[in-house]
Parts: C-alpha cells; sequence; structure tokens
C-alpha cells in the first residue's frame, strides 16, 4: 500500500451557484423587489460581520453562461454553519426568485506533499491559507477535479516519492503566477462528487485560461487530471447587487 498523503484542514466550504428566474421577479413590484433585496443584503451584513470577526469568510461573484447567474462561495469553522448559511438564504424571499443550478462541499486543504517543518498549525503562513479571508478579486474561476486510478495510471497506487515529485513541480508552475492567481484548493473526498474543488482568484481573467493550460502539460495534471465543469464568474461587489438585480 502507498503512504497516504496527510491533510491540514481548514475552513469548510460551500460553493452555492443560484440561477434568477427572471420572468417572476420581473411580475414584482419594483417596492417588493426593493425589501427583497434589501432582506438579502441583511444576510450579507451579517456574514461581513462574521469576515470581521474571523470567524469565516465569503464571496459573492456573477456567473458568465447558463450553468448559473451567480454564486456565494461561504467558508465556516463547522458544516452545521454552511448549513445554517444555505437554510437561511433558502428560506428567504430572494430564494424563491431564484433556482438551485449548482453546489460544493469541500474543506480548505492543504496536503503535505511539501516540507513542513515545525508543528504547522502554529505557522502564521499555514493558518492564513486554511482560514482565509477571501481575496475581493475582479474575476473566479471554479472547478472540481479528480486524480486518476485508471490502469496504469492511479494516482492512489504511486510511491510517496513520486508523487511528491510531481507535486513539486506542480507548484513551480503555480509559483510563477504569484501575485497574478490566488488558489484555494479545498478538499471533498466523501464531501461531494470530486476530490477537490479548484477555487481561482484573479484581476486578470486571462490568467486562469494561461495557467490551467500550462498546467496541462505538467505530469501531474497531464496524467492524472480529470476535470468536472468549470464556472467562471465576475465580482459582484455589494453596491452592485441592486443594479444586477435591477429589472
Ligand atoms: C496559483 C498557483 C498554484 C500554486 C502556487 C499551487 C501550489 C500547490 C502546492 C505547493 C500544492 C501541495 C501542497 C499544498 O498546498 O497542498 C498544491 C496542491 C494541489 N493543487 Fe495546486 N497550485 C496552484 C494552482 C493549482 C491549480 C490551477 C490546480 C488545478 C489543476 C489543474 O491542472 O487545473 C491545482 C490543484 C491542486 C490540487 C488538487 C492539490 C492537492 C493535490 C493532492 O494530491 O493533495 N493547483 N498546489
Amino acid at each position: 500500500m502507498s503512504e497516504a498523503a496527510q491533510t491540514l484542514d481548514g475552513w469548510y466550504s460551500l460553493h452555492d451557484f443560484r440561477t434568477v428566474d427572471w420572468t417572476t421577479w420581473k411580475m414584482l413590484p419594483a417596492q417588493e423587489r426593493q425589501e427583497i433585496i434589501q432582506e438579502f443584503m441583511g444576510l450579507v451584513e451579517k456574514w461581513n460581520k462574521t469576515q470581521a470577526e474571523k470567524q469565516g469568510s465569503h464571496a459573492l461573484y456573477t456567473i458568465v453562461g447558463q450553468k448559473a447567474d451567480f454564486m456565494m462561495m461561504i467558508l465556516r469553522p463547522t458544516m452545521e454553519e454552511l448549513n445554517e448559511i444555505e437554510t437561511e438564504f433558502n428560506k428567504s424571499k430572494l430564494a424563491e426568485y431564484t433556482i438551485p443550478a449548482h453546489s460544493y462541499v469541500s474543506v480548505v486543504e492543504l496536503s503535505n506533499y511539501l516540507p513542513a517543518g515545525e508543528d504547522p498549525y502554529q505557522n502564521p503562513q499555514v493558518l492564513a491559507r486554511l482560514y482565509p479571508e477571501l481575496p475581493k478579486a475582479k474575476y473566479v474561476c471554479f472547478y472540481p477535479m479528480d486524480k486518476r486510478r485508471q490502469g496504469e495510471d492511479n494516482w492512489y497506487m504511486l510511491p510517496m516519492e513520486d508523487r511528491r515529485n510531481m507535486m513539486r513541480s506542480h507548484g513551480m508552475i503555480g509559483r510563477q503566477y504569484a501575485g497574478k492567481v490566488k488558489q484555494i484548493i479545498t478538499g471533498s473526498v466523501g464531501f461531494d462528487d470530486y476530490e477537490w474543488g479548484v477555487t481561482l482568484f484573479a484581476d486578470d481573467v486571462l490568467q486562469f485560461k494561461k495557467l490551467v493550460y500550462e498546467m496541462r502539460f505538467d505530469e501531474v495534471s497531464a496524467r492524472y487530471g480529470e476535470f468536472g465543469s468549470f464556472f467562471v464568474g465576475n465580482l459582484l461587489e455589494e453596491d452592485r447587487v441592486e443594479t444586477f438585480l435591477h429589472v
């Protein structure tokens, strides 16, 4: 049996994708739409408070293409809190005018492929990655992925040493994007349909394509990577929510 990778696990994560039911939304009187937006902003206000207290983080993005209209990405210390937030949203008025499009449940994860040293949970850099404040980057890219388990190409049968070498090469490519793309890897084995969620943030949307393409040529992605659907979106700043929902 090959040695299992050890993981460090941080905040639990929910990516919640919704489509707006514009037809019924448009039928509402303007005043009622306004109240519904206010109620939703009340939820966001609560999330802001939690974020300010460093008990979680969240991000709002509008999604381009037909897979969804917007995404709420929520990080919290427990699964229960994620559940409460999703239920609270589902009970809100705005939810009556949205259709669930997709969701992804995972936990912020770091693996031990890189030398760690002393107790990682005491290392401020590690903590900042396990419990991150989501950046207000202009663009987001989210997709789930697996590592292949097929015939000769079985990641989980490889010796630790080989996996570590490949992850080193992966990290080297990633490092060239420092300052351009921020990645948050969330583990979802046992939680959702794929093994990881990949969430990328950038101020130049083209950097997603460049990074993901470059990684496709690197062995760990070229040989072992299997990918689900990609979602790409634009930052939905709070003061733009009203404009976004204006009809
Ligand atoms: C923005 C750049 C970037 C950088 C710097 C980076 C670096 C690193 C390092 C150093 C490590 C290992 C230690 C850790 O931190 O866990 C990882 C780990 C991981 N990565 Fe990564 N990755 C990036 C970016 C990046 C992308 C774009 C993808 C998607 C792959 C693609 O082909 O589309 C990805 C995937 C992953 C995954 C699934 C894991 C976990 C693998 C496992 O088997 O456990 N990653 N990653």
